[in-house]
């Protein structure tokens, strides 16, 4: 098995693909029902995780990105089968709005044990049209298991969280994690994300799978980011420029 990514089994058909030897620390999950596969998000393709995809099932699998950023979707070129959702179409189909080259300096920005065969001047941003295009509401089925999808746009426009209700697991991508929310990015709207938030917050949530850093995402996080978010509108910190602001568990730069 490829030492740029690590597997870890969180129940008896779900696994988390990490890449931890990167400073993004990206997880990916593949969850595995009776009719197909679904990866929520692909890393960087710094390495194939399509050969440790092939290691944990043998059905067919939908390669799903909760967002299009580059460190979610470099493992689309592996899969012949994708979604995105509606709002990040064209990013996926030729308009992504950086540079190849800014890019390559995000992916070499921190000293890396890189795979030995990886050579950055043959890295690309995965480009293609996808199978699939999503909307809010839409229900992914597996088979046996069913996933929801949530629109939750701030951090990217199309940004989304799957909900799996049978087990009460939010997939959270970049919306919710341990670490630096951002939502200062020209692409960004901390507002929109606050929105994002508030949408979240009724749900029933017995797991927390998030896109980044440390697993054990504590359920409480929600409800004290959508408390930060409230202290910042007060203050009237709601607008991109305002700074970074640090909490217990994470931090939110706007
Ligand atoms: N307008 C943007 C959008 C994204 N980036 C870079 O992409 C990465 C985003 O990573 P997430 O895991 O937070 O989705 C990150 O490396 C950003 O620097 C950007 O620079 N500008």
């Amino acid at each position: 098995m490829s030492e740029w990514f690590t597997v870890e089994q969180i129940d008896e058909d779900t696994y988390v693909i990490s890449e931890y030897k990167h400073w993004e620390e990206t997880h990916c999950y593949l969850l595995n029902g009776t009719e197909r596969s679904l990866l929520i998000d692909t890393g960087m393709g710094i390495d194939n995780i399509k050969e440790i995809v092939n290691q944990l099932t043998d059905k067919p699998v939908i390669a799903l990105p909760t967002h299009t950023h580059w460190d979610h979707i470099g493992g689309l070129q592996y899969f012949d089968e994708f979604y995105v959702h509606e709002d990040e179409e064209e990013w996926i189909n030729g308009n992504f709005p950086l540079t190849l080259e800014y890019i390559k300096s995000l992916v070499i920005e921190e000293p890396c044990d890189f795979p030995s065969d990886f050579d950055l001047d043959k890295y690309e941003i995965f480009q293609g049209q996808p199978s699939k295009v999503l909307k809010d509401g839409d229900i992914i089925d597996l088979g046996n298991r069913k996933l929801k999808v949530i629109h939750t746009p701030g951090h990217a426009p199309g940004h989304i969280c799957l909900y799996e209700e049978a087990r009460e697991y939010l997939y959270s991508g970049d919306l919710i994690y341990i670490g630096k929310l951002t939502a200062f990015f020209p692409t960004s709207d901390p507002v929109i994300y606050n929105n994002s938030i508030k949408k979240i917050l009724p749900l029933p949530v017995k797991k927390i799978l998030s896109a980044h850093h440390d697993l054990n995402v504590p359920l409480s996080i929600i409800s004290e980011i959508s408390e930060a978010f409230d202290d910042l509108k007060i203050k009237g910190k709601l607008k991109q420029g305002s700074g970074t602001f640090s909490y217990p568990n994470f931090e939110i730069e706007i």
